[in-house]
């Protein structure tokens, strides 16, 4: 039994009959207008936003409405073990932090605060290649937590090489390779505002602290950053890796490989053939392709034809624990979350990110009990039915 979790939720609701409120709400769903009362309107759209009119990122929530839990009752549920195995490692929830890149334009701890509040729960923190933070200084923050890193995949092999073995050496185990965003997409937001983070120098920690990264440069970035941040976007970009590269990243890293931004199920058994450990089905928040399909919906189909070969994890919508149990029931392992909880960042730096996840572990505890389930582990597709039923 998951004694932290079900006293968090206990403190909640003493806090709440005690006449206290939290700092922010707990409704995830809402973060995000709170968010925006704090944040600049640059950093706040950069988040906020997804690709084109939008339509993804609403089509991404949409895809959860359409799904309902069906409670059952006299279950013995009074104990849940929210527990799962997931790439070889025993999660206290199915639940970790997504990767997202120049966390410093959200709040000056950026990813240091993120690292403690994801490691105070044992979840995992995906690293991005992005951050705005080095590797090395992220992993001083992350104690006993989790350590998972996101790959933007460098052309360069030795520069490649080079960011995976200072992952390697800093603790991570899990290399999660991000293959939908070998350019950023459409983004009339961002554009709008005229505010591109990287085209500034932001999360750029990672490249800008490599050593095999600055020897390709003629001068440091210190003296002439538009060249090195012109270098690095030219070596990240471009869809020139492809299946047959995947051996290379095999060598060089000798934990599971995950890929993420599988939405089609013929690139879901391609990537079980190429014998990767697991895949993310997602689309990347509705940030990348505008009317790409809802990552919830190709979820089962993908879950049928690969779950028993790999590990399919899933993001893109998640927001409550009504989400999870969804995603969970229809054939993930575990989620990541992205959005949430870098509002709870902007909102209230390591503190506010811990709300956010704790609210949502709570919330998935509960959900999960009242729907009459022991455990995530035992979630099938039978807990839900289509809405309207
Ligand atoms: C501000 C921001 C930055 C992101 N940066 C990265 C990144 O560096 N690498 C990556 O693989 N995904 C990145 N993502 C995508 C997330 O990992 C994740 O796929 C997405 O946010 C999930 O959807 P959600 O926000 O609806 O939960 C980013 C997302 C956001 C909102
Ligand atoms: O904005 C994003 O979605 C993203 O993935 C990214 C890519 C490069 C730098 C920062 C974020």
């Amino acid at each position: 039994m998951n004694e932290r979790f079900g006293s968090y939720q206990s403190e909640i609701y003493l806090q709440g009959y005690g006449g206290t409120s939290p700092a922010f709400t707990t409704d995830l769903t809402r973060v995000e207008a709170a968010a925006e009362k704090v944040l600049e309107p640059g950093p706040f759209s950069y988040v906020a936003g997804g690709a084109g009119s939008g339509s993804t990122a609403r089509a991404n929530r949409e895809a959860f409405d359409r799904w309902r839990i069906v409670p059952r009752m006299l279950t013995g549920a009074t104990e849940r073990d929210t527990s799962v195995t997931v790439l070889g490692e025993t999660l206290p929830a199915p639940v970790a932090l997504a990767p997202v890149g120049v966390q410093s334009i959200v709040h000056a701890d950026a990813e240091a605060a993120t690292a403690r509040a994801a490691a105070g729960l044992r979840l995992p923190m995906v690293l991005s290649t992005a951050s705005s933070t080095s590797i090395e200084e992220v992993a001083a923050e992350s104690g006993a937590g989790p350590r998972w890193f996101q790959l933007y995949w460098p052309n360069d092999p030795d520069v490649c090489g080079s960011i995976l073995a200072r992952a390697r050496a800093a603790g991570y185990s899990v290399l999660v390779v991000t293959l939908d965003t070998w350019s950023l997409g459409w983004r009339p937001c961002d554009l709008d505002n005229g505010y591109l983070p990287f085209l500034r120098g932001e999360g750029t920690a990672v490249p800008f602290s490599d050593p095999v990264f600055r020897s390709r440069l003629d001068a440091a970035p210190e003296d002439d950053l538009p060249m090195a941040v012109l270098r690095w976007i030219s070596m990240i970009t471009g869809t020139d890796r492809d299946w047959d590269a995947l051996p290379f990243l095999r060598e060089h890293w000798d934990g599971p490989i995950v890929l993420k931004g599988i939405q089609h199920v013929d690139d879901a058994r391609r990537a079980a053939r190429a014998g990767v450990d697991g895949i993310v089905v997602s689309n990347h928040g509705g940030r990348q392709v505008d009317g790409a399909v809802a990552a919830l919906d190709v979820l089962p189909e993908i879950a049928a034809a690969v779950g028993d070969r790999l590990d399919v994890l899933f993001d893109s919508g998640v927001r409550t624990g009504a989400d999870v149990v969804k995603a969970l029931a229809l054939g993930a392992k575990a989620v990541l979350l992205g959005r949430p909880w870098v509002y709870g960042l902007a909102l209230g730096g390591e503190d506010g990110v811990r709300h956010v996840l704790r609210g949502l572990l709570a919330d998935l505890d509960l959900t999960l009990g009242l729907a009459g389930h022991r455990s995530v582990t035992g979630l099938t597709p039978a807990a839900l039915t289509r809405a309207g039923r």
